[in-house]
């Protein structure tokens, strides 16, 4: 197969950042994805209806010329966000509320730190329709890190889905067979995204032959077997599992540094590193209905009206893209090549 066309994807997971960083990072989604939601955790977090809403303008300013990209709100819990501003999100169009347990990943040292708190927020979110999107990990210090999603699943989301068996929840970047399973042996109303990093690598890309910072994630790439799990459960075609990359774009100097921040800015060559992964499992059939098809469904939205065309294309992704304020990011799989390229 040399082209291959399908309906316009969306991206279930994204971090666009703001001010600077807008043109590049809408940009390069709006390039090939219609819809994204977008990721709340800015500093301060999107904590309330209006500032999502300044937030939406900010981004919808920053779209290239033409562009009808569209992003999809979200609100960021705290363990004060009240049931009425969960209603005042719903009603200024936000579609879902995000939770990080508090020092989880990048900037989230605001986020929630006792589930508990949030139990009457849910039932609220349950009643109206607005769906949670988790980071699905416990913070414990005594919990290794590559531990941590599972003891997630066993501590927290198998509570959260059985009391509140009408709530929707995206299990967002699962990285673990753990997850894959429970998502596929939950109800309905559970499912998962997948980052392109989760599917392509595991912790030897990370760690063998010298740290490779532009490797490093939340959650961190596991185990081979792991990644193994991810790649059959995406084959397989279940409407439960869809695209969200997670694309997460960090200045080079914060990555390359002794403390490096977590993130891998994939949204340049996602659509066509998702495909890599799919021809190489020999289920190019099923890029369609995980990228364009099951996230619509999931979110009780439409599914969107154009296409975009693939070509089988070889081309490097650049070893650094230069920022409007001249700082350098390091994309994800820089200098390497692929072999899909969106036509545009
Ligand atoms: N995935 C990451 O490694 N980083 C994300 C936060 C997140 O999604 O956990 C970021 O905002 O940088
Ligand atoms: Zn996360
Ligand atoms: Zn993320």
């Amino acid at each position: 197969m040399t082209t291959l066309t399908i309906q316009t994807p969306d991206d279930w997971h994204l971090h666009l950042r703001d001010g600077d960083m807008l043109p590049e990072t809408v940009a390069a989604t709006a390039r090939c994805f219609q819809r994204a939601i977008i990721m709340p955790n800015l500093v301060p977090p999107v904590t309330t209806a209006e500032m999502a809403l300044d937030y939406k303008q900010r981004i919808l300013s920053a779209r290239p010329t033409g562009s009808s990209f569209e992003p999809l709100m979200t609100l960021f819990l705290t363990n004060q966000t009240s049931a009425e501003e969960v209603r005042a999100a719903k009603a200024a169009g936000v579609v879902a509320a995000k939770m990080y347990p508090a020092g989880a990943t990048t900037n989230s040292a605001s986020a929630v730190s006792q589930l508990e708190a949030l139990y009457p927020t849910f039932e609220v979110m349950q009643e109206i329709g607005m769906l949670l999107l988790v980071h699905g990990e416990v913070t414990d210090a005594h919990i290794d890190i590559f531990d941590r999603e599972k003891a997630f699943i066993d501590q927290k989301l198998v509570y959260i889905t059985e009391q509140f068996p009408d709530l929707k929840v995206v299990f967002e970047h699962i990285t673990t067979g753990d997850a894959a399973q429970f998502v596929t042996g939950a109800s309905d109303n559970v499912a998962a995204t997948i980052t392109p990093q989760h599917l392509m690598l595991n912790r030897n890309d990370l760690l063998v032959g010298g740290v490779k910072p532009h490797n490093y994630c939340l959650p961190v790439l596991k185990r081979s077997t792991h990644q193994q799990a991810l790649r059959d459960v995406v084959k397989t075609g279940s409407s439960k599992f869809f695209l969200g990359t997670d694309s997460a774009p960090h200045a080079k100097d914060a990555k390359e540094n002794a403390c490096g921040c977590a993130g891998c800015y994939s949204a340049w060559s996602a659509v066509e590193l998702y495909a890599q992964v799919f021809e190489e499992l020999d289920a190019l059939d099923k890029l369609e209905g995980f990228a364009s098809h099951h996230g619509a469904d999931f979110y009780g939205l439409a599914r969107n009206k154009g296409t975009i065309t693939l070509v089988k294309e070889e081309w490097t992704i650049p070893d650094e893209i230069i920022l409007p304020n001249g700082k350098p990011i390091v994309p994800f799989y820089a200098g390497k090549t692929v072999n899909w390229k969106v036509k545009v």
